[in-house]
């Protein structure tokens, strides 16, 4: 990334064009700046689902979210609320197939066991059922009046910061449903990295399917890559083998990167007879089920795919939080506690922990929060410098000067201008980062030995240890209500959707819109001015 200069007028730096196509979009700033505030418009180009800042760029297009408004328009709001029901309406089967025929849903909302001679024949007509969702059902999407464009965090859509209500679908158990249990062949993959809960969602999914009545249903092992490999065989998926998968950490399926085209996983999926599809994974696993489910579409096949969004970084747009992140945050406390009492208990200790985050500091930004033992956050989004009179050293010197000791807490994206490129990638193609921590780690080292100060520098690494780890109370509820949902969504006929929480509310959401680009702690943002006031870090720029 690039560092934002020090000066704040500006323009894009000589090496640095702007693809034409670049979504941009401003944001009112408060940029500290020494012990000054000063309050910046700066334009956030996209690039490579990474954000760039710099001052005083001309941007053509207006945000991306505003659609060009012109405010002159006396009916701009009417029309800005249609177009945002038109981005958010989520794809039905019956868009492909108008003919569809709908069946009383077979998903029961109370239960009783099956001897209980007295409901034999079902149940009496008088008991009222109120549990399903109507199609008509929506959720609010922001919950804030800002009164201010300068009001913190404020997303204002124009000047006058007028309210614009935008209404998502509600998720849950629809009265009418598209599929008979009978005729349905379920399987799940699950792809990318690992992330705690990816069982537990996997559990709920097939136990929701076998209450609907679903008798086939498998597991694609590995990913995407599951559907091609030859040597790599569908596993069969019931409520007895899923029974205690969530008690470890991990996915029962296996995960990947990479694998197969769109069309070839079509393929199989027509050749294997799945005409329900639930895709566990991140920004390119439902950019790979949105693709399919445009396949689909294309060679008119009724299927359903349904994404359930698995981030640890927690980068996938509009949703509270993605399942596993809170665990994440949780197990990051021994980390960064360990960090601390190495520090604490030695002769001037420095305690250095690196955190998950590729492009979103969300997982270091609320560790340091949580733990309350970081002086230092570095994440992706805010740029910083080591060396010279505001760098990190600088600070780390003042600190073990007047405290005798120092935590570091750094997001594995963050400083990545400052650190060596590795010019590799992934085998989905993702740039494979070169590892901030151990640099920081090495510059620490030599800048105490060049100032003749002793420093005892200790350095972690927990992120794979993570990410291995089981989901904890609050993520196994998100999973299990996240993966009951993908259940309803499917057999209510939504297809290309994924699933979320919102405003404490579950939802679904069309895949393109929650894909668009990372989501990203805004520097602006409450929450990372709390980490400030938490951390008591200066701006090292
Ligand atoms: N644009 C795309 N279109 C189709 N498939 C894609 C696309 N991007 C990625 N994929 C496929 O999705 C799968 C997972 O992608 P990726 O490795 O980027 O993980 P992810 O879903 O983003 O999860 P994580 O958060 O762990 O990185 C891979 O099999 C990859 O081939
Ligand atoms: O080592 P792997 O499996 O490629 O995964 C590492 C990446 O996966 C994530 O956990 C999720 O994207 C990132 O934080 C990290 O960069
Ligand atoms: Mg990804």
């Amino acid at each position: 990334m690039e560092t934002l200069p020090r000066t704040i007028s500006g323009s894009v730096p000589p090496n640095l064009s702007l693809p034409p196509n670049n979504t941009c979009r401003h944001r009112l700033l408060t940029y500290r700046h020494g012990f000054t505030h000063l309050n910046l418009n700066l334009p956030i180009l996209r690039s490579q689902g990474r954000s760039t800042l710099f001052p005083k760029v001309q941007c053509s297009s207006q945000p991306i979210s505003k659609n060009n408004i012109d405010f002159s328009d006396p009916d701009w709001k009417s029309k800005y609320q249609q177009d945002f029901e038109r981005r958010f309406n989520i794809p039905h089967i019956t868009d492909i197939f108008p003919d569809a025929h709908s069946f009383p849903s077979t998903f029961c909302l109370r239960m009783r066991t099956p001897v209980n001679e007295d409901f034999a024949e079902g149940y009496p007509s008088d008991e009222e059922w109120h549990g399903y969702i109507n199609n008509n059902d929506r959720v609010l999407l922001k919950v804030i009046h800002y009164s201010s464009p300068t009001s913190a965090g404020a997303e204002c859509i124009d000047p006058n910061c007028t309210w614009v209500e935008q209404w998502v679908h509600r998720a849950g158990p629809r009265e009418k449903i598209f599929f008979k249990p009978e005729e349905v062949k379920a399987a799940i993959v699950t792809c990318g990295g690992l992330c705690p809960g990816l069982n537990d969602v996997i559990r709920q999914i097939v136990i929701t399917l076998e209450i609907y009545g679903v008798r086939n249903i498998v597991g694609i092992p590995f990913g995407y890559r599951g559907f091609s490999d030859k040597g790599l065989a569908e596993m069969p998926l019931s409520r007895k083998v899923v029974q205690n998968v969530h008690l470890s950490g991990g996915s029962l399926l296996g995960v990947s990167r990479g694998g197969p085209s769109v069309s070839d996983i079509v393929t199989s999926m027509e050749e294997k007879g799945i005409n329900m599809l639930f895709v566990l994974g991140g920004n390119g696993t439902h950019a790979g089920a949105n693709a399919i489910h445009n396949e689909c579409r294309k060679r008119k096949l009724k299927v359903a795919v349904v994404g359930v969004p698995k981030t640890i970084d927690n980068d996938i747009l509009l949703m509270d939080k993605t399942f596993g992140f809170d665990t994440a945050v949780e197990e990051a406390q021994r980390a960064i506690n360990s960090a601390y009492i190495e520090a604490h208990s030695a002769y001037h200790g420095i305690g250095i922990v690196k955190l998950m985050g590729r492009s979103s500091g969300f997982i270091a930004m609320q560790s340091s929060l949580a733990s309350g033992q970081v002086d230092i956050c570095l994440i992706p989004e805010v740029p910083f410098n080591l060396h010279g009179p505001h760098g990190v050293l600088r600070h780390l010197k003042y600190l073990i000067e007047t405290k005798g000791s120092a935590v570091v807490c750094v997001a594995e994206g963050a400083g990545q201008n400052l650190v060596e490129k590795t010019n590799a990638t992934d085998a989905s193609g993702n740039i494979v980062l070169g590892d901030v921590g151990v640099h920081i780690q090495q510059e620490t080292k030599k800048y105490f030995k060049e100032i003749g100060i002793p420093a005892d520098v200790k350095y972690i690494d927990p992120t794979y240890m993570i990410r291995a780890c089981r989901a904890n109370a609050s993520d196994g509820i998100l999973c299990t209500v996240l993966g009951q949902n993908a259940v309803h969504g499917a057999f209510a006929g939504y297809s290309g959707i994924t699933v979320g929480i919102c405003n404490t509310h579950y939802v679904y959401f069309p895949i393109p819109e929650v894909i668009s680009h990372a989501r990203e702690v805004d520097p602006n943002s409450r929450m990372w001015h709390r980490c400030l006031t938490s951390t008591g870090q200066p701006d090292f720029i």
